[in-house]
């Protein structure tokens, strides 16, 4: 019997280990693009999945942005039944009119088909081909924006997506190991031209950042930039769990027994905020700012710094305004939303 390539290998244990375990009944889908990441993530599936007795289906979405989009859906489609994938599914989705620019429109409208295909198959699990190199791409374009440590810690192994749990089996596989696998599969992966268009900073830094730091600084960068996600990931859930904890300590009893001369609902005690340490506090009126209905999008470090001048250097400043058409007054040591 031939050996089985390394690139297989790695991608079907990959593959094994999102799966083993997965709490909940119902088909895995892969998001399929028809590129070698998720190509690749396809062919693991359908390796692994039948051998754990769960059925895998498969979802392609059509941006309609270039020729010949739905013709590659087409093929993806086809291609996933010739295999054996069952839900499979191709979804035209429009990306026109909606908030942000063409690359983030095209996320969104993508990840919403597929939460919805999700929710319509009773899915266990959405998967998607991201790989160890487009977790280095991730955190070096966070660090360039300064996006702070949420940004570091990159994209998480699994996340809610609107109630389907979204899984990343390839996080720890790598570029070159999906389309080694796809070429010894006898594969020809789509090449998405959005992934080459120097006009994407996330191309850029494809084609010319990280080439430049894996010659300078030898190829253990990719692992040590997903390393440094991973780490901050870690402390970032920690400091999260910290916050939400300090966020109710400093909330205005609603029952009467306020610190003030009356309760201020939905406030927050002053005194409580200012004996946080920085990194504390901000993570507390993020939190805040977001649960008063601020969009997560819009909230940047610009607004969380004006919050926290109204605790540390309160000079009688007026109210500082909100995404989402919200304002914070301080009033009678309370931080008050009007
Ligand atoms: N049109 C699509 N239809 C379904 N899933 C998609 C589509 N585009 C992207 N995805 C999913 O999102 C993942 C990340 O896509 P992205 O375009 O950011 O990266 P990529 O490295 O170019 O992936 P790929 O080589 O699989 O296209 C893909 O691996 C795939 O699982």
């Amino acid at each position: 019997m031939a050996a089985l390539a390394p690139a297989v290998a790695a991608i079907r244990v990959a593959v094994r280990r999102a799966l083993v375990g997965l709490p909940a009944a119902g088909p895995v889908l892969v998001a399929c693009s028809g590129g070698a990441d998720s190509l690749a993530l396809a062919a693991a599936t359908a390796f692994v999945a039948p051998r754990l007795g769960r059925p895998a289906g498969l979802v392609t979405v059509d941006h309609g942005l270039q020729a010949g989009s739905a013709e590659r859906a087409a093929a993806v489609a086809r291609w996933a039944e010739e295999t054996g994938f069952a839900p499979v599914e191709s979804v035209r989705v429009r990306v026109a009119g909606r908030p942000g620019g063409p690359e983030g429109a095209a996320r969104e409208a993508r990840y919403q088909a597929l939460a919805e295909a999700g929710r319509r198959y009773g899915a266990s699990a959405l998967l998607t081909g991201h790989t160890r190199d487009d977790q280095a791409e991730t955190v070096l374009l966070a660090l360039a924006r300064g996006s702070g440590p949420r940004g570091l810690a990159g994209m998480p192994p699994r996340r809610d997506l609107s109630g389907v749990p979204l899984l990343r089996p390839f996080l720890d596989v790598t570029r070159e190991q999906t389309r080694r696998a796809c070429a010894v599969l006898g594969f020809t992966p789509w090449e998405d031209p959005h992934n080459v268009d120097p006009s994407y900073a996330r191309a850029r830094v494809r084609a010319d950042v990280l080439p430049a730091l894996v010659a300078a600084l030898g190829p253990a960068v990719l692992e040590n930039l997903a390393r440094t996600a991973r780490l901050v990931a870690a402390d970032t859930a920690a400091l999260d769990d910290l916050a939400a904890a300090a966020l109710a300590e400093a909330r205005v009893p609603t029952d009467g027994g306020a610190t003030g001369d009356r309760p201020v609902p939905g406030g927050l005690v002053v005194t409580v905020l200012a004996g946080l340490a920085p990194a504390l506090r901000t993570r507390v009126l993020h939190a805040w700012a977001r649960e008063l209905g601020a969009p997560a999008a819009a909230l940047s470090h610009r607004h969380v710094a004006a919050l926290d001048a109204l605790v540390t250097d309160w000079r009688g400043q007026g109210a500082v305004y909100l995404p989402g058409a919200l304002r914070v007054t301080r009033h009678d040591g309370h931080l008050v939303p009007l």
